[in-house]
């Protein structure tokens, strides 16, 4: 039980080298101890036995330092956790008087002997020296325990520090960086409306505190002045992680469109947390710290949700259950090494999940950047979709709008488009003799030809009703005419059938050159090319008429052969 002490110690564990006592009630004080231990009642102390569990006992280490070296040597003793309430460290060099080192994390940090994220008692030892040490760590409340304790070197700890800051200091770099990203994502790509942006901004924030809190940066930066705001927030923090973890994925995988029965459980489980605020502000500690380490055991479900959710076709949650997993499983270890004696890893699981956690808000944006490609596919699906006519299922005359106004602004001089305004004849009689589902196949055959007849760079709409247009930039007048001519003849061959009875069927066509590079608007040249359609129709249907400048006063128009 002795510890051999030089220029180079630093975070020498205790376990191996110690002996240990647990006081239940933590009544004892260090006559009793010291009688104790030569009573052979202290036990050897090893790393199994650092993890507690829930509890309110107190814990005694006895152990001996020796600086066997011609000058004195300053030592650093710091414990496992930074939540510990309070250390008192008593030490005897040689035959001196006992001296007693108070330390609690409810004082203001500027008292503790090094400016340093945990606890610590810094003492100077003779050259040549042995001193006897008892630590008696303890907590005020019911508390996670785990007891380990390290002693370092003063100089040697202070380079170990340089090289901890900075690890550190690139890890919430790394923190603040993907923050400002998501931010940026959210201000500038127009999903200003997600709420789950909002959500994981919240829970960014409450996860950084949450694990400066355990790490024990939030007494040295946060409230170095008010240590007490630690003790009265962690479970608050704990439970704000839990419920915004919850309301995250709630808004990003759809659970209550996805899993509705599960989603209800969801927030059955935020309102418990809820409450559970509330109830720790009023004073029921214990209730709630049950609660509070129950809210982060239940996160780890997460990656299970996001699979449920890719089963039912979320294909985007991908990054979302990668994100999960590694967080999960070592919170999972964190939680089963702080509430019980079972687990051996002691701190390290903490290390684990703060550098899983950073991997999973990493991977979380990666989520939301997948989710909105996924919603922009979707939105565009939706436009699209919004733009076809369901009955023929040709292009709108909403598509024709917007595409047309498209053509305008792009058009090159030199590129002549044409505009054929198709109207079928004497249609209304086809719907009353046959009826309206003739009518309907009508349409559809027409719309079938209009396919075929037009090239891919084409444009073949339902106007409304049984007007149809093409939008062609063909080379000149006489390919255009060609084409609607081979429209109305196809059509007019084709005679439909229904119930046993042929149907047949022409159309007209007006024909209009659209001047877009010369600034014609389309609704000009819709109004030409119906100017024309009205004097095919007035000269007895079932013919191709092109618009020229005289039309409007002729009354011979252009024949085209029928
Ligand atoms: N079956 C069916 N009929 C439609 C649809 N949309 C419009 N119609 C009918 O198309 C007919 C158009 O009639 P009119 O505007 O008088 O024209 P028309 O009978 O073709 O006569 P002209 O155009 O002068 O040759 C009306 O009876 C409408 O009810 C549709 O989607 N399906």
């Amino acid at each position: 039980t002795t510890i051999q002490l030089d220029r180079h110690t630093v975070k020498l564990g205790l376990a191996g080298k110690a002996e240990l006592l647990e006081d239940i009630n933590g009544e004892l004080d260090l006559e009793q101890i010291i009688a104790m231990h030569q009573q052979g009642l202290f036990q050897p102390f090893t790393v199994a036995q650092s993890n507690r569990g829930v509890t309110r006992s107190h814990y005694w280490l006895a152990f001996t330092l020796v600086n066997e070296s011609d000058e004195p040597l300053t030592w650093v003793l710091t414990p496992e956790t930074s939540y510990l309430d309070d250390l008192t460290l008593y030490t005897r060099s040689q035959q001196d008087d006992w001296q007693r080192h108070v330390r609690s994390d409810h004082d203001v940090f500027n008292q503790r002997d090094q400016q340093y994220r945990l606890l610590n008692v810094r003492y100077s030892q003779a050259p040549q020296s042995t001193v006897q040490a008892y630590l008696k760590l303890s907590n005020r409340t019911l508390e996670t325990v785990s007891i380990q304790g390290y002693v370092s070197e003063q100089g040697a700890f202070t380079d170990h520090l340089i090289e901890e800051n900075l690890l550190f200091g690139i890890y919430y770099g790394l923190f603040f960086g993907m923050t400002l990203f998501a931010f940026a994502l959210w201000r500038y790509s127009g999903v200003r409306k997600s709420p789950y942006f909002g959500y994981f901004f919240v829970y960014l924030s409450l996860s950084m505190l949450m694990w400066a809190s355990l790490n024990g940066f939030s007494f040295q930066f946060l409230w170095p002045q008010h240590p007490w705001l630690f003790n009265q927030s962690f479970h608050i923090i704990y439970l704000g992680v839990a419920i915004f973890s919850f309301q995250f994925s709630r808004y990003l995988l759809n659970t209550p469109t996805l899993l509705p029965k599960i989603d209800k459980a969801l927030l059955g489980l935020i309102a418990i947390y809820l409450l559970a605020i509330p109830l720790r502000l009023l004073g029921f500690y214990d209730l709630v710290l049950y609660i509070s380490f129950f809210s982060l055991l239940s996160m780890t479900i997460q990656p299970l949700l996001g699979w449920m959710c890719y089963q039912r076709g979320n294909q985007y949650v991908v990054f979302y259950i990668i994100a999960w997993i590694p967080y999960s499983i070592s919170l999972f270890a964190s939680l089963i090494s702080a509430t019980s004696e079972w687990s051996t890893f002691g701190m390290s699981t903490l290390n684990m999940s703060q550098l899983a956690v950073l991997f999973e808000c990493f991977m979380l944006v990666l989520a939301m950047l997948a989710k909105m490609k996924h919603s922009s596919h979707k939105l565009q699906a939706e436009a699209e979709l919004s733009m076809i006519d369901s009955l023929t299922q040709l292009k709108n005359r909403r598509y024709i709008e917007q595409c047309s106004a498209q053509l305008a602004e792009q058009v090159e001089s030199g590129v002549e488009y044409w505009l054929l305004l198709i109207d079928l004849d004497d249609f209304k009689q086809i719907n009353d003799k046959h009826g309206h589902v003739v009518g309907d196949q009508v349409l559809q055959e027409l719309a079938t030809i209009l396919k075929n007849e037009c090239r891919s760079v084409d444009v073949a709409a339902r106007w409304g009703g049984e007007e149809f247009v093409i939008i062609t930039n063909v080379i000149n007048q006489r390919m255009a005419l060609i084409i609607a001519e081979r429209i109305r003849r196809t059509f007019a061959k084709q005679v439909s059938q229904a119930n046993g009875n042929q149907v047949p069927h022409t159309l007209s066509i007006g024909l209009a050159k659209w001047d877009a590079a010369g600034n014609q608007t389309f609704s000009h040249c819709f109004e030409q090319a119906d100017q024309a359609l009205y004097h095919a129709k007035q000269n007895g249907r079932n013919q191709v008429v092109s618009y020229h400048a005289e039309l409007a006063n002729e009354q011979i128009v252009t024949p085209v052969q029928k």
